[in-house]
């Protein structure tokens, strides 16, 4: 077994210190930014744990001094499904929000957010995001370079306040995100007087009958259900978004039920249709570019992670308790603001949290086995700094922002090799310190996994 830890610079003498009690194997970095063990034999494989995973989800980064937006040195590709691709269009790129031609009470917001200026993203995907007659939109572009921001925009630039109908629908893949997702649309919105309704798992009372709110943020199982009771009427959704869009569209995972809802939206006129997501593969991409037709692509190219500030290391573990007694064995020796944990399974979240808690740790797990009302709870208290370690599974694994956050743990490494970068950067761009630590730790299986 190995446990692998990421950490920056300044304590990582630290770790190797730790390594020196256990066996440390420092590592290269590899083709993507990541570190990679440096030599090929890693042993033996270990045996995958029994239980179901939870939902998979997914990487990359660097960050600005002033703002969580990732700082990109790369070009944005754009493939344009019509006459955009002029230069000398004002639909071309847009380096300030007020070319957008945005209502004031919009440039209000974002300025209240801090926003100056748009992001790489946002200075090509905005002005098509924006252009009449709407039009389709996938966008790829790594974590934390403003795609959530871009989508919200569009939302709310779509609005007619004079209308209370819904008419922007956006869905993610868990009741987390919905809920960071839809404090951007508050903040954004909030010298405007939009209106808005989560469609998640027991928010509404079973009685609701008829959501007035202009954009609903939600899960897509559970907006099914919303739309098909007419709870909620789309004859008037005019956009329809999904953020972390390989994972709304896989086929294995969430693809059936997001199509149900699609299916369920106007015909003519058709929703402006917008796909963000850090990563597209293959066979998500031909499902996206049907389920978005005639769509406007636009691409930042994948940037390494920030390598500067991140040493990854891994340590060898003897079996399960010695990787539980390497894992507390961390949280005496490092001072770690906030932490969060990944585990493959529920069962290994809750175990660690209880074994961590009859230890004196202050921790907290969360995971889909959880009620509605618990994870939004144990979630608020963890952004609020209230709990220091978070014990999850993949339901947070995406998109999920937390700003103190300066260690992650991955205790199992995700099953989707794609998914292990994510966990380990989104959720630490935000870290203003000077301390920065990642950690992961997992068996040899996943060690082999690691370095192909
Ligand atoms: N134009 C901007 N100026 C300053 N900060 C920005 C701008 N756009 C977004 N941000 C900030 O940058 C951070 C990352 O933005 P956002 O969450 O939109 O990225 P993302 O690409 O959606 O990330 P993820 O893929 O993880 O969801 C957020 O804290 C957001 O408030």
């Amino acid at each position: 077994m190995a446990v692998l830890v990421f950490g920056k610079a300044s304590w990582s003498s630290t770790i190797y210190s730790i390594a020196d009690t256990f066996t440390v194997n420092t590592m290269e970095k590899d083709a993507d930014g990541f570190y990679a063990p440096p030599s090929a034999d890693a042993g033996p494989s270990t045996q995958p744990p029994p239980e179901e995973p939870e939902a998979p989800a997914n990487p990359e980064e660097e960050k600005t001094n002033v703002s969580d937006l990732i700082k990109s040195t790369f070009e944005v590709t754009v493939t344009l499904a019509d006459q955009q691709a002029d230069p000398n269009s004002p639909l071309y790129s847009a380096k300030t929000f007020e070319q957008l031609g945005l209502h004031q009470d919009l440039l209000k917001g974002l300025y209240a957010m801090g926003f100056t200026k748009p992001s790489k993203i946002q200075e090509r995907a905005l002005p098509l995001l924006l252009s009449n007659p709407p039009t389709n939109m996938i966008g790829q572009s790594q974590s934390g370079t403003g795609k959530t921001a871009a989508f919200v925009l569009t939302m709310l630039s779509r609005v007619d306040f004079s209308k209370n109908k819904p008419q922007a629908l956006c869905l993610a893949p868990s009741r987390e995100l919905a809920r960071q997702i839809m404090s951007v649309v508050a903040a954004m919105g909030k010298f405007t007087s939009i209106q808005t309704e989560y469609a998640i798992k027991d928010n509404l009372p079973r009685s609701a009958s008829n959501v007035t709110a202009h954009i609903i943020v939600g899960t897509p199982g559970t907006m099914t259900d919303l739309i098909r009771r007419k709870v909620i009427d789309v004859s008037e959704v005019k956009v329809f978004v999904l953020d972390e869009a390989d994972n709304m569209l896989d086929q294995d995972g969430l693809g059936e039920q997001t199509l149900r809802v699609k299916n369920m939206l106007p015909r003519s006129p058709a929703p402006q249709i917008i796909l963000f997501s850090a990563t597209f593969p293959d066979n998500v991409r031909t499902f996206a570019n049907k389920f978005a037709p005639k769509a406007n692509k636009i691409e930042l190219q994948r940037e390494e992670l920030s390598v500067d500030n991140i040493r990854q290391l891994y340590l060898d573990c003897k079996d399960e308790e010695h990787k539980y007694d390497i894992l507390v064995l961390l949280y005496h020796v490092l001072t770690i603001g906030q932490s969060i944990i990944f585990c493959q399974h529920r069962h290994t979240a809750d175990r660690i949290a209880q074994r961590m808690t009859a230890e004196g740790h202050k921790v907290a797990s969360l995971h889909g086995a959880k009620d509605a009302q618990e994870r939004d709870s144990i979630i608020d208290r963890f952004r609020e700094g209230k709990e220091k370690v978070l014990i999850t599974t993949n339901v947070i694994a995406r998109g999920i922002d937390i700003m103190q956050v300066n260690m992650v743990v991955n205790y199992d490494l995700p099953l989707i090799e794609r998914e292990r970068p994510r966990r380990c950067t989104a959720r630490c761009r935000n870290i203003h310190s000077s301390y920065w630590t990642n950690g992961t730790i997992w068996s040899e299986r996943s060690f082999h996994q690691l370095r192909s």
